[in-house]
């Protein structure tokens, strides 16, 4: 299971985030990673930490005032990148674009989505994965594998038919490893989660216990 942790704009200290993200990924057969702002990338990334940017913006090279560039969040450190969060939603031309630009950066690629539609048109463009995320339940706690199953069943069937290669997330409320465990029983592949760790006292102890029953 691939476990992405965005931090958002959280007011954790990223650092001491990005340190338990990696010392937990070493003692785990999951794939842990951390998503900062993206004026943290470059500290992030210095840990070891496998580093994603929370966004890139459909352009290149050029006069793009207030953007974010796939290559400068590449040369940063990120591996990946989060496109179409809905905290930061896009025109379908746009997660189009920025899906390119994230390709042309060798960026990793995960689209987030609202629902299983969503989850087949973005399958469509061709990223490495998507993410379902219901954002009613962004943030809630109450994990989607429990308040909503069928979303996450039925994204990763409108995935498959559009796409068999890419892989399908799903998120909000995710923060036990039972949450996680559910997840992947729903054909999940991994899971994106952001206030279980973020807003956690002890980070550390937050990412052993999502990943203890992997
Ligand atoms: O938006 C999310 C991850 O990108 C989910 O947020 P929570 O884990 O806080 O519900």
């Amino acid at each position: 299971m691939f476990v992405l942790v965005n931090l958002k704009t959280y007011p954790c200290d990223p650092v001491a985030v990005a340190e338990a993200v990696r010392d937990v990924n070493e003692s785990t057969d999951a794939r842990v990673a951390v998503a900062p702002q993206a004026a943290h990338l470059e500290r992030v990334a210095e840990t070891g930490a496998e580093t994603w940017a929370q966004h890139v913006d459909p352009i290149d090279y050029g006069s793009n005032t207030g953007h974010t560039l796939a290559e400068t969040v590449a040369e940063a450190g990120a591996v990946g990148t989060l496109i179409n969060h809905s905290e930061q939603r896009l025109k379908l031309a746009d997660v189009d674009g920025a899906v390119e630009a994230a390709e042309r950066a060798d960026l990793e690629t995960v689209v987030c989505a609202n629902n299983p539609a969503q989850i087949g048109a973005a399958a469509a463009l061709g990223p490495d994965a998507v993410a379902v995320e219901p954002p009613e339940l962004i943030g809630t706690g109450t994990p989607v594998s429990q308040a909503d199953p069928d979303i996450v069943e039925d994204a990763v069937e409108a995935a498959q038919a559009v796409d068999a290669d890419v892989s399908v997330l799903c998120g909000a409320g995710i923060s036990t490893g039972d949450d996680v465990v559910a997840a992947g029983d729903l054909g999940s592949e991994g899971v994106l989660l952001a206030s279980g760790v973020a807003k956690a006292d002890d980070p550390t102890a937050a990412l052993e216990d999502l990943v203890a029953p992997l």
